[in-house]
Order: structure tokens, then C-alpha cells, then sequence
């Protein structure tokens, strides 16, 4: 059998395995083991500690979706109440996840796969993600491609302990996730009312001595519930059963309270939608960016990757810029601010969607956005999933009664239209009206004049840094910033103003700890490829003494990286007319 190698910069080397593990599915969806959560993603293979989990995803970053709605509104005169709702405000993570706090004003990350299909238990924590790679596959000079698909790639889990074969595999969301949603998920116990739980148990242990079903264990135990109940999420992290104390003792009590987390190889095969038949890799089509390759044989008819997708509305994806213009009404050179329409949201290439319809489908689990676009080629086709978890009952409702959802419901998958060989690219038709688009945008495509040189393009060079003096006078760095991980002292004792001084010392191997990246100046060098740098912060400077070269990294400048091209190319998907029900049918075209 193969092996598949995700290497740093995302790419994927295949090697013969050496083992002779069977070619079984390692990795699926199936009913989440947490009552009413949906689905959940479950390994049907053991992973060691700090083993990577999965292949590497995209990461599509949402620029300013706010204000790009507030902006919305003031350009069609609406007032600025009943907000709709937004439903990737459930499944995005925050930019500094993703290495992306500097794109934009305000930036949202969607990371398809685990970080949007696995569920959270703050109890239960067993998958950690790692930042993405920027990469410079597509330069905006010689690929029209450039900016129509993202650059953000192979970001990453990786096993936070041991997991054995079968478990559920659990993101780290975060308390204030939980927190804000109370109204609808209850009383979730937090990371820290499981830690207390086992506390409390211990102590309960130590006292009763073991002793936990005589008269006097029960009643104490009783007593000890009643204690909490003004506390319902520490309530909730006790095993309701004194029975199940010895248990809970043993693995913890988040464990013992959730007793479908692991199951076996048979259930997985019989419950469970089989999520790694595909995997990323450098597309066949030159210009293509990534695409999606077989990882074992696929026979024609069979289901090559579930499509979960989230319902978003077309609008949603609207860009919009103020501009100053010349008042219309006056003679001298007045301005005054209006609104333009200029483009739309990347994440458009990722969604589906029908020309008579103002719903757009974005499918999340791993591997598939990575999907391109071949009509000659095409070797996989959509349809509507059996699954019990698709919501049959939604193709019967609008696109503004569906606004209501909190959460997305409805599954589509991918089928072999022939038999696929293992290694082989998987094609889908994107449409006639995606064709025709990308024919006409490439044949009316012009490079951009001026030279360029990304981020991602700087960082692959890995040249020694320039002063930040240096960087100034030199106009192709004009369109980059520095940016350190570094750890800032908690106790900023310095006054208003003033700069303190610091030797650069990662706290453990974890160099590159996404919460801290700070925007750098270089403002010494050593010969030994250590750097002095500046880090300005509201209140306070810092000056950070021999910073490693691997800490170092360089970031585009707001609204300059590939994503922002203006022109870029931008088009929906095509969901199959087949498939479009009539009361999603809400945009009326005229022929
Ligand atoms: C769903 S994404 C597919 C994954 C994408 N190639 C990537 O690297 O992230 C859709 C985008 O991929 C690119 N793409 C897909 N098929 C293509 C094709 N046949 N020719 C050129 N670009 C294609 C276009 O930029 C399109 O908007």
C-alpha cells in the first residue's frame, strides 16, 4: 500500500508503506457522542501524542463582515436594524489561529475539516491545531489564478496525548464559545469545572474512604450534589449516579460522563461516513492552485466524501468601500463619502450555488474544497445524502425562512461517475455558467504592472532581514511587515510611553505560538543571525534583544495580499439544477 506525506509547505509526497496495514478507512463522521450535537469526526486509527491527526486544510479568511454588511445597508438605504443572523459566526476560529490577524480590519477564518466538522468538550480536548502555511504557488503576475483561491494551507491538528483507536475526536472552541451560547447548548461544564469535578471527587473518595454505597456514602453524596445545584455546570461534571464515583475516579469525569466516545472498528463501518478517501496535493491543472487526489481505489457509483454544508446567503458575500467623490450639488471641490460595490468575498469559490437561488451552500469537511473544476475529466458528480442527519424537510423552505437555523443541516456527497484509480485527481463539473466565467476572465486577464513580491514569497527566500531602517528606502518591501512570536511579560511595569528591555526567551520548544505574534521592527543585527527588534504596543514599547531568525516571519501589509486583488476572479460553484427545489428558487430571472 502507499503512504501519504504532507510536507511542510503542504505539498504530498506518496511512499510504499512498509507495513502491511490494511487500507481501511482511518478517519469518520458519524453521530457525535454528545447528546443532540450532530455529527462528530472519530479516528478509527490510534494516534501517538503530537502526532499530526489528518491532512492539512485550507484556510479562507472573511475580510471585514461587518462592516462590509453595515456598508451593505447604508448603500441600499436600510436601516441599520434586524441584523440577520450569520451562521458561520458558529464555525469560524479567530485570525491569530490562522497566522491571519494582519490581513484585514477585522478577519474571520474558516478552517474546514476539524475545524469546523469535529465538536468541543472542554473536558476532552484531544485535538490541537497547529497554524497553517502561506504559500506562493500562484504568483499575480503570471497566473490569473492568483487571489481566486486562497494561499493559507495545510493548517493542522495534532494529538494532544494519546488517542486511541475509535475516539471522538474533540477542538479546543474555547470557554467563551460556550459561554455565549448558553441560551441554546445549557449548562456545558467548562475546562475548569471538569478539573474541579475530579478534585471534588478525590476529596469525597478520601473521606468516605472508598465506602461510597453504604447509607451514609449515598446521603453524603446526595449532599454533595444538593451543594452544587446553584452551580449547574459543576453539577453537570459529576457522575448523578454515586455508582459510577470508582469510574469517574479512574479516567476522570468527563470520560465517565460520556460513554459513546469510543467506538469500535464494526460501528464505524456501519454508522459512519468514511472521511479519507481523498486527500490535498499540488493540482494537475497548471494554475489550479491545490487539488483533491484519490488515497485508495474508488469504484464508479461509490461515495467518495460527504459534503456537509453551511447555508449562507449570497449578499452575505458583498464587499463594499466608501469612497470620497465630488458632491454632485456644488460648485467648489466639495467630497463627500459614498458607497461602492467591489467585489466579493473569497470564500465565494468555495460555496455552491444556483443562478435562480439566494442561498449558497459551503461544504466543510476535510479534503473537499480542495475539489477542482474539469469538464472533461470529471470522474465525481453531487447529489442530496440519505443521511439521517440531512434535513430533507429544509428543500421544502425558503432561503429567508431557513435564516433562522442556528446551525447548518443539510448533507450533500460526492460519488464516483467511474471507477478512479488511487493517486488519481477527482474532477467535478462546476457548471457551464463557471466555464464560460473562467474562459472569458483568463482570455481578458492582464498582469498587474508593477512587480510584486508577497509575504509568502519573502519567507520562502528565508534571505537574511533588513533594518527596519533599510526596509524603508526600499520600495519592493513596501507591501510587507515583520512580525515576531514573542512572549511579552505579563507585568508591563513601565509607565505610559516608555520602552523596557527584554532578552528573547521561548518559555518551551513551541516557538511559534500563535498568541504571540506581534507586528516587529528590525532595528539591530548580529552576526550569528540573531536580531534586536522593536514591538509597539498601545501603551508601551519593547525592545526584544537576540530574537532567533526562525521567529521572525514576514506578513503582507492590510488589504494587499492575493485575496484583495480587486479583479481577481470570483464565481460560485454550480449546485446541479436537479438538485435546487423549488422554494429555494427565490431570484427571478428573466429570459
Ligand atoms: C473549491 S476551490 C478548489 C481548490 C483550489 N484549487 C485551492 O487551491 O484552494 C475553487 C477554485 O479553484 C480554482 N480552480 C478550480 N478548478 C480550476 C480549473 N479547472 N482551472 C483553473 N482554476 C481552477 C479556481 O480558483 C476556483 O475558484
Amino acid at each position: 500500500s502507499e503512504e501519504y506525506n504532507v510536507n511542510v509547505d503542504g505539498t504530498v509526497s506518496v511512499t510504499e508503506s512498509s507495513s502491511t496495514d490494511d487500507d481501511s478507512c482511518g478517519l469518520y463522521l458519524a453521530e457525535s457522542a454528545i447528546p443532540n450535537s450532530g455529527l462528530g469526526m472519530f479516528t478509527a486509527k490510534s494516534i501517538a501524542h503530537n502526532e499530526r491527526i489528518f491532512y492539512g486544510e485550507i484556510v479562507c479568511n472573511i475580510e471585514d463582515f461587518e462592516e462590509n454588511m453595515r456598508l451593505r445597508r447604508q448603500f441600499l438605504s436600510r436601516s441599520n436594524k434586524n441584523t440577520p443572523s450569520w451562521l458561520l459566526d458558529s464555525y469560524y476560529w479567530s485570525p491569530s489561529n490562522a497566522l491571519a490577524e494582519f490581513e484585514a480590519e477585522e478577519v474571520s477564518s474558516v478552517i474546514p475539516g476539524l475545524g469546523m466538522l469535529a465538536n468541543s468538550h472542554p473536558g476532552l480536548v484531544n485535538a490541537i491545531q497547529r497554524p497553517p502555511q502561506r504559500v506562493a504557488d500562484l504568483h499575480r503576475t503570471q497566473h490569473p489564478g492568483a487571489g481566486a483561491s486562497t494561499h493559507f494551507h495545510d493548517v493542522h491538528f495534532v494529538a494532544d496525548g494519546d488517542i486511541e483507536a475509535g475516539a471522538e475526536l474533540f477542538v479546543e472552541y474555547g470557554d467563551t464559545w460556550f459561554r455565549d451560547r448558553r441560551k441554546y447548548l445549557g449548562d456545558i461544564p467548562l475546562s475548569r469545572h471538569w478539573k474541579h469535578a475530579n478534585a471534588v471527587l478525590q476529596k469525597y473518595s478520601e473521606i468516605m474512604d472508598s465506602d461510597y454505597q453504604s447509607k451514609i456514602g449515598r446521603e453524603m453524596y446526595e449532599l454533595l450534589q444538593f451543594a452544587v445545584k446553584l452551580e449547574p455546570r459543576m453539577k453537570n461534571a459529576l457522575p448523578e449516579d454515586v455508582s459510577d464515583v470508582p469510574k469517574a475516579l479512574e479516567e476522570g469525569a468527563a470520560k465517565t460522563l460520556l460513554p459513546g466516545r469510543v467506538k469500535t472498528k464494526e460501528w464505524l463501518e456501519e454508522n459512519g461516513m468514511c472521511l479519507d478517501h481523498i486527500r490535498p496535493g499540488l493540482s494537475t491543472i497548471a494554475g489550479a492552485g491545490r487539488g483533491a487526489f484519490a488515497t485508495r481505489r474508488l469504484a464508479k457509483g461509490s461515495v467518495i466524501a460527504p459534503l456537509p454544508v453551511v447555508q449562507l446567503r449570497r449578499y452575505q458575500m458583498e464587499v463594499y468601500e466608501l469612497r470620497a467623490v465630488a458632491k454632485a450639488d456644488s460648485d467648489d471641490d466639495e467630497e463627500e463619502d459614498q458607497v461602492f460595490r467591489i467585489g466579493s468575498q473569497l470564500l465565494l469559490n468555495y460555496c455552491f450555488g444556483h443562478p435562480q437561488s439566494s442561498l449558497l451552500l459551503y461544504p466543510y469537511s476535510p479534503v473537499v474544497n480542495y475539489l477542482n473544476h474539469n469538464q472533461t475529466l470529471k470522474n465525481a458528480e453531487l447529489r442530496w445524502s440519505n443521511h439521517a442527519n440531512h434535513r430533507k424537510d429544509w428543500l421544502d423552505r425558503s432561503p429567508a425562512d431557513l435564516d433562522v437555523e442556528k446551525y447548518a443541516g443539510l448533507i450533500m456527497e460526492i460519488v464516483a461517475t467511474r471507477d478512479i484509480e488511487a493517486g488519481e485527481e477527482v474532477f467535478l463539473d462546476y457548471g457551464d455558467d463557471w466555464e464560460k466565467a473562467w474562459q472569458t476572465y483568463v482570455a481578458e486577464w492582464q498582469p498587474p504592472a508593477e512587480p510584486y513580491i508577497s509575504a509568502a514569497d519573502r519567507n520562502a527566500r528565508n534571505e537574511p532581514l533588513l533594518l527596519d531602517s533599510e526596509m524603508e528606502k526600499d520600495p519592493s518591501y513596501e507591501n510587507v511587515l515583520m512580525g515576531c512570536f514573542v512572549e511579552l511579560p505579563f507585568d508591563d511595569a513601565g509607565e505610559d510611553g516608555s520602552t523596557t528591555t527584554i532578552t528573547w526567551a521561548p518559555a518551551t520548544e513551541e516557538v511559534f505560538d500563535v498568541n504571540d505574534l506581534h507586528e516587529c521592527f528590525v532595528v539591530k543585527k548580529h552576526n550569528n543571525d540573531l536580531y534586536d527588534v522593536v514591538i509597539k504596543e498601545e501603551r508601551q514599547t519593547w525592545r526584544v534583544m537576540n530574537i532567533r531568525r526562525e521567529a521572525i516571519q514576514y506578513f503582507d501589509v492590510m488589504y494587499t495580499s492575493d485575496m484583495f486583488l480587486r479583479s481577481a476572479f470570483r464565481h460560485e460553484m454550480a449546485l446541479p439544477d436537479s438538485m435546487v427545489p423549488d422554494a429555494w428558487r427565490d431570484i427571478f430571472i428573466r429570459k
